[in-house]
Parts: C-alpha cells; sequence; structure tokens
C-alpha cells in the first residue's frame, strides 16, 4: 500500500515511446518537472527495473505493461496510453493495485478515417500494384482492375468513433455505407446498418475494419469470411492486429478472391525501427503494408499529448478519474482551504462505514465525500481540514480492505 503525497518536483514521470512534445509542455505547464523522456518502448527487464520509482508512466501501444512490470511499479499512481487502444496493459492487474490508466478516446481517430479513405481510393484504382512495378521499371497503363469509387459499397465494421467518421467521409465521394456493429447505433447520413457480419460481407466493395481488440474480435475475419467477401473486393484493417488471420488472407489473396488489401496493424510487430519486418503479405503488389501508423499525424499526436498529460495532472493535481478506462469515474471540484484524500479499497461492505466511523472517533470533521464503485474496487475522495490531514490519512490507511491511501494535498 503506498501513501505519495509529494512535492510535484519530486513526482516522478516516465514517458516513452516519443510521445509528442505537447505532453512534456503540458506536464510542466502543470507544474510537472521531473520527466525522464524515452524515444522508444523498452523490454520488459529493462521496464521493471526504469519503472521501480516512477509515479507515472506515459506509453503508446508498443510498451507492454505486464502484471510483472506493474508488480516492479511499486509507486506507480497511474498510467497514460497516449494512443486510443490500452490492450499493451494488463488493466485488472493495474486496478487491483490501484493503478488508474487513462488514455485518448478521440484525438487520432480523424487520422484513421483520412488514411483508409485513400487507401479506399488508391486500391479500387489498382494503385499499389501500379506503383510497385513502376519502381521495378514496369509500365502498367491499364483501366483493367481500376474503379472509381462513387457508387461502391463501403462496409464498416465496428461503427464508433473512426468507423463513423469514415462512413461520412466516403459518402462524400458517393459511396453507399453499410455498417455492422455489435451495438445498435445511430446511423449518420444514409449509412445503413445490417443485421450481421455475413450479409455485410456480402455486400460490400470495401471492408473496413474498426473494431477494438477483444477476445470476441479475435480473427473476426479468417478463412470462412474471407470465403462469403464478393469477388474482387478489398479488405483494410487498421484496427488490431489479431483482428485478421493474416494467414486466411495470404491465401486469399494467392488465390484473388480478393482484389487488394491495406494493413497497418498486424499480429507480430517490430519492437523498434530497427527490427525487420516478417509478413506472408508482404510478396503482394496489392497490399498497402503499413507500420501502424493509422493514427501517427502530427496533428493527432500533438493533441493526444495534450489530452492525456493532462489527464494525469488532472489525476495528481485533484484526484478525477473522469474517463478512466479501468476505474469508477469521479469528478471533482478544485480544492480551495482544506486536504483532499483518495482511498482505493476492495470493493466490499462495511468499508465506507468504517472510514466514517474512524474519521467520526477523531473529531475530523469530513467537508465533501466521493464515491464511486464498479465490481471490483471503490474509489473514496474526502476533502476535511487541512489539520486533521495526517490523521485522517493514518486512519484510512488502517481500514480494512484498502489497496492504496494517499493525500494530494
Ligand atoms: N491503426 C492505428 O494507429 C489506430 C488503431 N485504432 C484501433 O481502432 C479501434 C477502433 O477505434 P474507435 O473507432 O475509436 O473505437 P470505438 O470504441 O469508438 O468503436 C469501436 C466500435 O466497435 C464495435 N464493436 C466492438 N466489438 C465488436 C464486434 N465484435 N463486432 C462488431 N463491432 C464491434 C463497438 O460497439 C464500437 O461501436 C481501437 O480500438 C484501436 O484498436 C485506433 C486508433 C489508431
Ligand atoms: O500511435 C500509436 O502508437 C498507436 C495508435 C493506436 O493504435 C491506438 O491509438 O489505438
Amino acid at each position: 500500500m503506498s501513501k505519495v503525497s509529494l512535492a510535484k518536483d519530486k513526482i516522478k514521470i516516465l514517458l516513452l515511446e516519443g510521445v509528442h512534445q505537447s505532453a512534456v509542455e503540458t506536464l510542466k505547464r502543470n507544474g510537472y518537472s521531473n520527466i525522464d523522456y524515452v524515444k522508444t518502448s523498452l523490454p520488459e527487464s529493462e521496464l521493471v527495473e526504469r519503472i521501480s520509482d516512477v509515479h507515472f508512466v506515459g506509453l503508446r501501444s508498443r510498451t507492454q505493461l505486464t502484471e510483472k512490470v506493474l508488480d516492479a511499479a511499486q509507486k506507480l499512481v497511474a498510467v497514460g496510453c497516449f494512443c486510443i487502444g490500452t490492450n499493451q496493459v494488463d488493466l485488472d492487474a493495474a486496478k487491483r493495485r490501484g493503478i488508474a490508466v487513462f488514455n485518448a478516446p478521440f484525438s487520432n481517430t480523424r487520422s484513421v478515417a483520412e488514411l483508409v479513405l485513400g487507401e479506399i481510393l488508391l486500391l479500387l484504382r489498382g494503385i499499389p500494384k501500379r506503383n510497385a512495378m513502376a519502381h521495378r521499371g514496369q509500365w502498367l497503363k491499364s483501366a483493367e482492375g481500376s474503379f472509381e469509387a462513387r457508387g461502391k459499397t463501403l462496409g464498416i465494421i465496428g461503427y464508433g468513433h473512426i468507423g463513423t467518421q469514415l462512413g461520412i467521409m466516403a459518402e462524400n465521394i458517393g459511396m453507399q455505407v453499410r455498417y455492422y456493429d455489435i451495438e445498435d447505433k445511430l446511423s449518420l447520413g444514409n449509412a445503413q446498418q445490417v443485421e450481421n457480419l455475413t450479409k455485410l460481407l456480402q455486400q460490400s466493395d470495401v471492408v473496413s475494419l474498426h473494431v477494438p481488440e477483444t477476445p470476441q474480435t479475435k480473427n473476426l475475419i479468417g478463412t470462412a469470411e474471407l470465403a462469403v467477401m464478393k469477388k474482387g473486393s478489398i479488405l483494410i484493417n487498421a484496427s488490431r492486429g489479431t483482428v485478421v488471420d493474416i494467414d486466411a488472407l495470404a491465401e486469399a489473396l494467392e488465390e484473388r478472391s480478393l482484389s487488394g488489401a491495406a494493413i497497418d496493424v498486424f499480429p507480430v510487430e517490430p519492437k523498434s525501427n530497427d527490427e525487420e519486418f516478417v509478413s506472408p503479405l508482404r510478396q503482394f503488389d496489392n497490399v498497402i503494408l503499413t507500420p501502424h501508423v493509422g493514427g501517427s499525424t502530427q496533428e493527432a499526436q500533438e493533441s493526444i499529448g495534450v489530452e492525456v498529460a493532462g489527464k494525469l495532472a488532472k489525476y495528481s493535481d485533484n484526484g478525477s478519474t473522469m474517463t478512466a478506462v479501468n476505474f469508477p469515474e469521479v469528478a471533482l471540484p478544485e480544492l480551495a482551504n482544506r486536504s483532499r484524500l483518495l482511498h482505493i479499497h476492495q470493493n466490499r461492505p462495511g468499508v465506507l462505514t468504517q472510514i466514517n466511523q474512524a474519521f467520526a472517533q477523531h473529531g475530523i470533521n469530513i467537508a465533501a465525500q466521493y464515491l464511486q464503485t464498479d465490481d471490483n474496487i471503490g474509489y473514496v475522495v474526502i476533502d476535511v481540514d487541512s489539520d486533521h490531514s495526517e490523521v485522517a490519512l493514518k486512519e484510512l490507511s488502517a481500514v480494512d480492505g484498502t489497496i492504496r491511501a494517499r493525500i494530494l494535498h
């Protein structure tokens, strides 16, 4: 159990994977200067060492925050994923340790949608193949296999932030938009929800995946699904590498049942830009292969830096967990002339009663109390008169079921 109550310059922050400088600037603007900035991800063994005295860590999609790493991170208070996906973090293990995890749910979505739109146009025209041939000195001037996007059907799997934006853009160039989602969704523009995946695959000239990595989306597109896609259609995956069975896709491309594909994410991705990229798809001229850069634009990275660093600073400054992905969400007002204590505990009956009784016994007046729980943990924030803060922390720390207790101010 930790009881962090530190001056801001003692709060140690490790930023990995070259997150945008806007993150550093945002943290500094909020008074956090003890920042270790690393341009790459770190292998587990090095991360275990580097993270041991760190209070906040920031990462992108390459860094694996496993239970082993979290075990070594005895002082860690929160994690900032400077991206949308949080599958690189063991969220449950973090929660069990009272570590809140934040991400940037929107900031790079436009960038992904734009990239996919560009890929749709290029693939429908057969450009990747013509481009590859021209680089080899060959000249394929022909309209064969070259189509306009206008009037074609785009099937979107996962109609969330990215899927909806892509749908609107695609309609603007005259495509018909259909989508499949496990939830009932509000259709934007003229898009139509289709009742099952098979129907979507059968109807679409281009299929684009925008689902999260979950047990249900693992190999969502495999041999059976590729077999029902229209002959000559196109598959795009800029979601997660686990969603498409790459060997099955390679087979479909070999058999020419698909006319092309664009893949940005892979089951195994190189850990650094120095590592070789290995994939059965490398052999195909009609496949656009990109190194997981769907969200990698200056605009997206800058805005992610501000957003996630801002969330870390806010959690550190006032305890707000709004938009945390693994934690009960508590929105908190600014604190003036009082002390604020945070208590993270196992969600079992009687914890709040214990806290309130202990405070009453010691004459600690509770100026404000905020509580949210989920199935596993409870998060209670208590404002008290500053004279009582040390006693209050001692009492909070002694409560049965405490995971963490700390004073913010
Ligand atoms: N290539 C890249 O650089 C990037 C990739 N991503 C990936 O894109 C994914 C989607 O991003 P957003 O649109 O922002 O997420 P989102 O959460 O807004 O939308 C996801 C949609 O997928 C639906 N869904 C979930 N499971 C499904 C299933 N089994 N079948 C059909 N639909 C299902 C959800 O109901 C939701 O509507 C992210 O989870 C992330 O993994 C996100 C940003 C950048
Ligand atoms: O930019 C990155 O490192 C990962 C982007 C991504 O896949 C995400 O935001 O989920």
